[in-house]
């Protein structure tokens, strides 16, 4: 019977109507009569709510849809939290994508040489800043490097380092070319999204000028799809089975990156393992392995003519987020064993994920709030080794200080007062190194005192400042907020996580479904 019907059946016989009519002059037989009629009105009334009830619970679970928003600062680990829930409920899936993530883990690594060549740039220019002093009037030489002999600046760079620079930084150039050309390819999906041919014809173009270089590659869900050529189908393929065990030769066609890289190859490593690069980087603080993307310690793996990224190569890579990205997990479509894991002690049967991800820089916050009163659970990420770091955006804005500002105004709003918060403090593997070499909370954050500054206590502070926030701000007392300490790249620990936080989405959803 439909709910219709039913509607129709509750206002044909309304209790309600009939008991608030006045019983004036009623005799006790007639009151007798009425009380009867009143009880089986009420009978009809409760099994018509209960058969209401009891649809809606079926609507619910043949909807069997848990949908989930991810949301925090750019580079927070949104996009690597999608990742890990693929590998665990969709892994075929993330095996047969592997491929595709080959050029963005080239672009991460050009990047990074582009950042050391650019700093080493800086370097020298504070370092010919000292050709404005007035040379001595007693050089020996005309032509001798005489800056060789004066007590070096603080970066200490030679005549002879520099001119290594400038040797090795134009053996580095052919890489400036490639990252216009992955840049192209990845920033303009549409273009490529025909046949196969057409990648040797405009994929590795050059981009006039160089536009997007040194900026950072934003994209939005497609490019997958659009790299789909990138699963193998362009190299040539040896022996069979599944994509992840098929070995690719990668050289085979002449077009791909992968030529450029080993060329560049060992100059890049003689960049990297430099002692005099390794002494600027230090002195200018800039802690390469802690960037997001950083393979410079894989550089010949990467650049193996059978090279296929490794999980942890692909959780390690680092592509911005556009817009919102949606990504639906379903035991039928994302694999057997994802769908078996999924449905895994829920008493639900299986269950449909559906999780959106968003951009976290600033100028793509607005698109978040459409979401609010569609999600029924909320994870939010804020990076608690961010404390030393500036937003890219705005290099104004300390990190942590602009996720504790997002969170006051998640915890505070009223169209999220229903959904289930679960709080990631992430990249505890980043704040362990940091602090480790030395560098303490407090200078960033006066408010953390004298407190020892080891990760225990700061762990603990961060817990109870994000947990405090909550409770103050909150527009409902009763919601619970679930708080991890994560590394979402470290598989095994967010595994046992998201399960955590899997069992207590459903638990929660079994309770509404009982008091409907
Ligand atoms: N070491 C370490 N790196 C992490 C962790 N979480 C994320 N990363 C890296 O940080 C970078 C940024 O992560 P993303 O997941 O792309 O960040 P996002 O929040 O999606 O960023 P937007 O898309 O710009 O909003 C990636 O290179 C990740 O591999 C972590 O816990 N530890
Ligand atoms: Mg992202």
């Amino acid at each position: 019977m439909s709910a219709t019907t039913h509607g129709r059946a509750r206002a044909d016989s309304d209790p309600l109507s009939r008991v608030l009519k006045p019983a004036s002059g009623e005799s006790p037989q007639e009151r007798q009569a009425r009380l009867e009629q009143e009880a089986e009105a009420k009978r009809i009334s409760d099994a018509i709510d209960e058969q209401l009830r009891r649809e809606k619970v079926e609507k619910t679970k043949a909807r069997k849809e848990i949908r989930v928003l991810l949301l925090g600062q750019s580079e927070s680990g949104k996009s690597t939290t999608l990742k890990q829930f693929q590998l665990l409920y969709a892994p075929s899936s993330f095996a047969i994508e592997a491929p595709s993530w080959r050029p963005i883990i080239y672009l991460n690594l050009v990047r990074s040489i582009r950042r050391i060549l650019e700093i080493i740039t800086i370097a020298e220019i504070d370092y010919n800043a000292y050709d404005d002093q007035p040379l001595s009037p007693v050089s020996p030489t005309i032509g001798t490097p005489e800056r060789a002999r004066r007590p070096t600046l603080n970066l200490g760079i030679t005549d002879e380092e520099l001119a290594a620079f400038a040797s090795i930084r134009a053996a580095l150039s052919p890489l400036l070319d490639l990252e216009d050309r992955l840049i192209a390819l990845l920033s303009d999906p549409e273009e490529d999204s025909g046949e196969a041919t057409h990648l040797n014809t405009s994929a590795f173009r050059t981009t006039a000028g160089g536009a997007g270089r040194g900026k950072e590659v934003a994209l939005g869900g497609g490019w997958k799809r659009a790299l789909g050529k990138w699963s193998g189908k362009n190299g040539s393929r040896h022996g069979h089975g599944s994509a992840e065990n098929d070995e690719v030769d990668w050289t085979t066609d002449p077009r791909d990156p992968i030529h450029v890289l080993q060329r560049c190859a060992t100059d890049m490593e003689i960049l990297w393992e430099d002692e005099r690069v390794q002494d600027i980087l230090r002195k200018r603080r800039a802690r390469m392995e802690e960037n997001p993307g950083f393979y410079l310690n894989d550089i010949r793996r990467i650049v193996s003519s059978t090279y296929i990224p490794s999980i942890d190569d692909v959780l390690k890579a680092r592509l911005k987020t556009l817009g919102v990205v949606e990504h639906r997990f379903s035991p039928t479509a994302g694999g057997t064993l994802g769908g078996n894991r999924f449905s895994k002690g829920t008493g639900q049967g299986e269950v449909d994920w559906l999780i959106y991800d968003v951009g976290g820089a600033r100028n793509q916050r607005h698109v978040w709030a459409p979401f609010f009163d569609d999600v029924q659970a909320l994870i939010f990420l804020a990076p608690i080794s961010a404390f030393d770091q500036v937003l890219t955006e705005d290099t104004l804005v300390n990190r942590m200080e602009d996720s504790m500002l997002l969170w006051r105004n998640i915890v505070s709003n009223k169209l999220l007062r229903n959904v289930n918060l679960v709080l990631f403090l992430n990249k505890c593997d980043l704040l362990q190194k940091k602090l480790q070499s030395g560098i303490q909370l407090k200078t960033y954050m006066t408010s953390y005192g004298d407190r020892p500054n080891d990760f225990e206590s700061i762990g603990r502070y961060f817990q109870s400042k994000f947990a405090a926030m909550h409770q103050t701000m909150t527009p409902n007392p009763e919601r619970e907020l679930y708080i991890h300490l994560t590394s979402v790249i470290d598989t095994r620990a967010t595994e046992k996580i998201i399960n955590s936080v899997r069992e207590m989405i459903l638990k929660d959803s079994l309770k509404r479904t009982k008091l409907l």
